[in-house]
């Protein structure tokens, strides 16, 4: 689907319903209760280990690939669950692309870095594979850079630039939710002000959720925001609402001391 015919169609919401994740029987966060909004730009902010990537890693289900896990609550993507062990988890990806922390190109060439996700997804025509691979390097405003080097290897760019990758990476495989876990904070800052305007542009296209340590990032790009906080080394949720609330109105105080840097 083109990003011009999915800005006429309804991006999918998550709904995440008391939501709780055990490590070895020991909870990482208990209790989460958070609508995410269609084709919005949500923030995940709080201080360290309360939970974010993990929360992340519950909507994608790469929670499933670390033994002694155990999910309580539910989350429905656009209605419908999403755990659970009948889900097809492969076909689940296809539709909530993930991005890390750290640049993750596979160490071969830029093409098959693309071609990967399609060939797994069974798209083995050639023609189909180029077109998809132009897309999407044009998505993330790569495609006049590197389109003379798609055959060297990707380990070869920049940091900024394989971040980029990593993000065509994922848009090649048309899904509509995309998560980011704190996708700038190994890039120096002209690069990691790229790849904010770059999730920024996304906005009205995907259904983002971003994990950021980076207030002002969240506060330039989100529409929504949400802080996880500890309470007895459990995760939780202290306040979701608009961008405007959290930074500028919030409801809670451990809200407030957060944003002004009293408190995490
Ligand atoms: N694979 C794992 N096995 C056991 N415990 C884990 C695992 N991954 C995370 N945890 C624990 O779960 C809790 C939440 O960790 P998580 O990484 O999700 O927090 P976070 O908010 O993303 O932290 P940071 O901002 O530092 O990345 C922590 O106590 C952490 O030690």
């Amino acid at each position: 689907m083109s990003n011009s015919s999915k800005q006429n169609i309804v991006l999918p919401s998550l709904n995440i319903d008391n939501l709780s994740l055990f490590y070895h029987k020991k909870p990482a966060f208990k209790g989460i209760n958070i609508p995410i909004h269609g084709g919005k730009i949500t923030a995940l902010i709080g201080p360290s280990g309360c939970g974010k990537s993990s929360f992340l890693s519950c909507i994608n289900r790469l929670v499933d690939m670390i033994p002694n896990t155990h999910i309580e609550g539910n989350i429905r993507l656009d209605g419908l669950p999403i755990l659970g062990k009948k889900i097809d988890t492969l076909n689940l990806r296809r539709h909530i692309g993930t991005i890390f922390q750290k640049p993750n190109p596979f160490p071969f060439s830029i093409y098959k870095n693309l071609a990967f996700p399609l060939k797994e997804h069974g798209i083995k025509d050639k023609n189909k594979i180029e077109y998809l691979i132009e897309k999407s390097l044009k998505n993330v405003g790569l495609w006049q850079e590197i389109k003379d080097r798609l055959h060297q290897n990707a380990l070869s760019l920049s940091g900024g630039q394989k971040q980029r990758l990593c993000i065509a990476r994922a848009l090649i495989l048309e899904p509509e939710v995309l998560l980011f876990d704190e996708p700038c904070s190994a890039l120096d800052p002209i690069s990691s002000g790229v790849v904010e305007d770059l999730i920024a542009s996304l906005r009205d296209k995907y259904t983002v959720v971003i994990v950021t340590h980076n207030l002002a990032q969240a506060k330039r790009i989100g529409d929504y925001g949400a802080l996880f906080w500890t309470e007895n080394n459990i995760g939780t949720l202290a306040e979701f609402g608009t961008i405007e609330q959290i930074f500028n109105h919030p409801q809670s105080e451990i809200t407030r001391a957060y944003i002004q840097g009293i408190r995490g």
